[in-house]
């Protein structure tokens, strides 16, 4: 297990042309990224959006040395990374069960359980469909005003701030997670704050064990601070969001499936308690699935609106030009649901900076058997991972200029952006995976954007510190630091 099976899959690749890093005993090349990464970190960046070599060092390297498709090894584990767009598609695309999720790690388990984002098979579509009517549709439609309620929460905050420094990134984070809370819950940002700190609490945990390689069976024998710490916080979350499912059982009315409400946790009441065997969701997959969105809903979205806001606080005529679309549409009334899809400017801004910074980077699979993938043939059991800043900043899809702001690139939408070639621009994913919460993320940012707009123009503070951070989502390390001029 430890020389003789990875010598064997390197050697197997070797003969097909996939080269990559010699894998070491044990480690594999977990040191080496490490390295890379902490490296890469210690050097000051210029406030340049080139930040793929930065952010991602040993990829940027490796697919230099040993071409677009390379093998790396976190352990004895092979990682097939792949950047040829057609293995991509057939990757991210396929219907088969051939490329599942890989199995989370102990710490990622905790964090996401076995829900929506890591299961499989049926279990995985009861829970899409849920989701899906949960997050689109009428039901999306009902969230709208909930999100504008918590802009205007948030914008009362910024009257404190008019002509001074504000950390916007500070104030993302509380605004999704109020909008999560009060949109999907139905409850407040209080009711739900200590779950989101116990969630991030947890982030770090998997962050700082991402690349611990430990020794099999190590992990039962010797319990780490971290494994302490990471029961503890997860039964801490668990605790929380059963007196949320507590409180809002005893609202309900027995026997009447509708009185749950009609929101997320309404509708996963409703499948728990609800006759039909087959849609039935368990009290650990009613658990599984609310840490689930709250985390996928806000994580994400904070860190698009603050990449946002960097970016139009640099490129000055690009946030004239959105206020302008904004105002010609809403003047300085509240944005509707049905306006906010006409924002052609703002979608253009949106998807650049989707692009640029994508909040998520790397989308994970693993082989279940043995296939071919394009030419080449994959044993069972190598995880493959599909890279998206690396395709989002690759100069052959998006020019030399790729780590340009050019929000024109998306005049025309994104199949011209990308000339077709879908797995040029990923930031929610591809096929049937994808995000379930696209419409939901796309609509609260451009309400968000459009009310800050409409009040006020905005530029860098000195103080700001371009730091990219890869935490599970990109995100500025040292927050994001505007001044605010009330218009
Ligand atoms: C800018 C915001 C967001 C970005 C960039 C984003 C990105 C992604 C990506 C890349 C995936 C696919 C992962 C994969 O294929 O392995 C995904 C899946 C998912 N996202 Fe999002 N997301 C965002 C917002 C949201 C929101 C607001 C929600 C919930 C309200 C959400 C819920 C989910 C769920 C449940 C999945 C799993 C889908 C499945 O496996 O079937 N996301 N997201």
């Amino acid at each position: 297990k430890l020389w003789w099976t990875p010598i064997h899959i390197q050697n197997l690749m070797r003969l097909q042309g996939i080269r990559g890093p010699s894998y070491r005993l044990h480690y594999g090349n977990a040191t080496e990224i490490s390295n890379m990464e902490k490296e890469a970190m210690s050097k000051p960046i210029s406030l340049s959006h080139d930040i793929f070599s930065y952010v991602q060092p040993h990829i940027h390297a490796w697919t230099k040395s040993y071409g677009k498709n390379f093998l790396q090894w976190y352990g004895v584990q092979p990682v097939l990374v792949v950047t040829e767009p057609e293995l991509c598609k057939e990757i991210l695309n396929n219907k088969d069960g051939v490329y599942p999720k890989q199995k989370p790690s102990i710490f990622v388990k905790k964090l996401l359980g076995d829900g929506i984002t890591m299961t499989e098979g049926e279990k995985w579509a009861k829970l899409r469909k849920l989701s899906n009517h949960a997050f689109h549709g009428e039901s999306l439609k009902a969230m709208f005003p909930g999100m504008i309620v918590s802009a205007e929460a948030m914008l009362g905050r910024w009257k404190n701030h008019e002509g001074k420094e504000i950390d916007v990134f500070e104030e993302f984070r509380l605004l999704t997670s109020e909008v999560i809370s009060r949109t999907a819950f139905s409850s407040s940002y209080l009711e739900g704050q200590n779950i989101f700190e116990m969630l991030m609490k947890l982030s770090s945990i998997i962050f700082r064990n991402f690349l611990k390689i430990r020794f099999p069976g190590m992990s039962k024998l010797f319990r780490t601070r971290d494994d302490i710490e990471s029961d503890k916080v997860e039964k801490g979350i668990r605790d929380s969001i059963m007196e949320i499912v507590k409180k809002r059982e005893k609202e309900a009315i027995i026997g009447e499936e509708d009185s749950f409400g009609n929101d997320f946790l309404g509708f996963l009441l409703k499948a728990h308690h609800g006759a039909n065997d087959k849609q039935r969701v368990s009290v650990d997959e009613l658990v599984e699935e609310c840490k689930t969105i709250y985390f996928a809903g806000q994580e994400t979205t904070s860190a698009l609106l603050a990449w946002t806001v960097l970016l139009l606080a640099l490129h000055p005529y690009w946030q004239e030009e959105a206020r302008k679309e904004v105002l010609q549409l809403f003047g300085k009334q509240t944005p509707t649901y049905e306006s906010i899809a006409k924002l052609k400017t703002m979608s253009m801004i949106i998807n650049e900076t989707l692009r640029l910074y994508p909040p998520s980077i790397l989308l994970v699979r693993k082989v279940a058997r043995e296939v071919r993938l394009g030419k080449l043939l994959v044993p069972a059991n190598v995880e493959l991972l599909v890279p998206t800043l690396a395709l989002h900043h690759e100069p052959q899809f998006w020019g030399q200029d790729a780590a340009l702001f050019k929000p024109e690139r998306f005049s025309e939408g994104v199949a011209k952006a990308t000339n077709d070639n879908m797995a040029a621009f990923i930031p929610f994913g591809l096929g049937p995976r994808m995000c379930v919460g696209i419409n939901f993320a796309t609509i609260e940012a451009k309400i968000t954007l459009s009310m800050i707009l409409q009040r006020y123009s905005f530029t860098l503070s000195p103080g700001y510190v371009h730091s990219p951070f890869r935490l599970l989502t990109v995100r500025p390390q040292q927050g994001l630091q505007v001044i605010l001029q009330s218009l």
